[in-house]
């Protein structure tokens, strides 16, 4: 399946460039060319469209926009519930890292959902977080047992699954083959569910190895860095990554996973839900210290949760970019770690940490929409 994704991909990405016979002709070999999750009027826009423009938000405007209120008559869980589905023997910070974040923006419960030996020490961290210690990776599973553990891992994610406005999945995971199982079905339950869902870290290596996880799902977003978006190119598109043209590569890749909302990490952020192409140039800090892309993805799961309890409020969701709750959530949460991120370099420099960014996260959000 993805196969066939990867090569009609490169196709596409050769069309682009090409004369219109070529394209036409390129066209008529790939519509003979067998099945992809994509559907016919999402191939022809994406025959006929790569040419995008990346342009820069007004970021602080979409923040003021969909951050809710502090209003008096609201009740615990309507600032949002947020799951981080990560946490191994090896990482336990990074699923800390984006679940307290959410709490620190204003989410109002944060769970992480992780493995019996992350748990404690995750806890441990923060008593703020609901720590659930459910997952399995296969060293502790026998393999007579695997079927029943798998349906009892969904079964104590799930029952909580539909009190969430968004998943992250991903952030310290590990790559276990029983563990990525696991989270594979918790993956398609949350989408049968309809909940957003944001892929990040170890779950961007299970999707790119998986592509049908996502592929035409458009409340799923990926947050790719350098590394995982490589990966991600490659077996999406079969083709090395183009700087030199990363805007309209950047673009295919999203309609190639049909739907998608894509946030390339780096320099500059890029966002791209296969309709246009967004960017977050900002000054954030010069430290690269591990754990600020964990910080984003739970940032991006309240703002999404946010924007679209926002769009469904006003009534504003038209299916344009500025108008999708997945492209709004990525540029408020980029625009605001790189706010607190230039705001904890301004402070502590060299010795700039994650957690020290995660303290300014407050006041990022602050700066630009008063609580009062
Ligand atoms: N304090 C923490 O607990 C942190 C944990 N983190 C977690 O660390 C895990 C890895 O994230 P990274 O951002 O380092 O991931 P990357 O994919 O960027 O890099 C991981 C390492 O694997 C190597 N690698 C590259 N391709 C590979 C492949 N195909 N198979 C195996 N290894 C490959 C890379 O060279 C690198 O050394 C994720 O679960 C992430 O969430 C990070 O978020 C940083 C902070
Ligand atoms: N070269 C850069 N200059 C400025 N900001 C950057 C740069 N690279 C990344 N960032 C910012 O840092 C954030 C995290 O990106 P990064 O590439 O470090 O993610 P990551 O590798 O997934 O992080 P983590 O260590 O949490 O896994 C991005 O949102 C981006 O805004
Ligand atoms: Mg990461």
């Amino acid at each position: 399946m993805s196969g066939s994704i990867a090569s009609s991909g490169c196709l596409e990405y050769c069309m682009w460039a090409s004369s219109a016979v070529v394209r036409r002709q390129l066209f008529l070999i790939r519509s003979l060319g067998g099945s992809c999750c994509r559907t016919h009027s999402h191939r022809m826009r994406g025959i006929q469209g790569a040419n995008a423009v990346a342009s820069e938000t007004d970021a602080e405007s979409i923040i003021r926009r969909v951050t809710p209120a502090l209003d008096p008559i609201r009740y615990k869980g309507q600032a949002g519930k947020i799951a981080v589905i990560g946490g191994c023997r090896e990482y336990t910070g990074a699923p800390y890292f984006a679940a307290i974040s959410a709490l620190k923006l204003g989410a109002d419960l944060s769970h992480v959902f992780c493995t019996k030996d992350a748990a404690t020490v995750i806890k441990s961290y923060s008593p703020e977080l609901i720590v659930h210690p459910v997952l399995e990776e296969s060293y502790s599973v026998r393999d007579d047992e695997r079927d029943s553990v798998s349906a009892k891992v969904l079964a104590e994610v799930g029952k909580w699954m539909e009190r969430f406005d968004c998943i992250v999945v991903g952030p310290g995971l590990g790559r276990d083959p029983f563990l990525m199982g696991c989270v594979s079905d918790i993956m398609r339950h949350a989408r049968q569910l309809s909940i957003p869902i944001v892929i990040d870290g170890d779950g961007l290596f299970l999707v790119t190895n998986n592509l049908d996880l996502v592929c035409g799902n458009p409340l799923a977003v990926l947050t790719p860095n350098i590394n995982e978006y490589k990966r991600l190119v490659e077996k999406a598109l079969d083709c090395e990554v183009n700087d030199e043209d990363s805007t309209n590569q950047l673009q295919l890749l999203a309609r190639r996973i049909d739907g998608v909302t894509i946030l390339r990490k780096g320099k500059s952020d890029f966002i791209s839900d296969g309709e246009t192409v967004k960017s977050v140039s900002t000054f954030g800090s010069p430290r690269r210290c591990g754990g600020q892309g964990d910080i984003l993805s739970g940032s991006v799961a309240v703002f999404i949760s946010w924007a679209r309890r926002h769009l469904l409020s006003t009534k504003e969701a038209t299916g344009k970019s500025l108008s999708n709750p997945m492209v709004l959530g990525c540029i408020a949460g980029s625009a605001l770690l790189r706010r607190a991120a230039a705001l904890a370099f301004q402070n502590k420099k060299r010795a700039t940490l994650t957690t020290d960014i995660i303290e300014y996260l407050g006041k990022s959000l602050e700066d630009i929409c008063p609580a009062e």
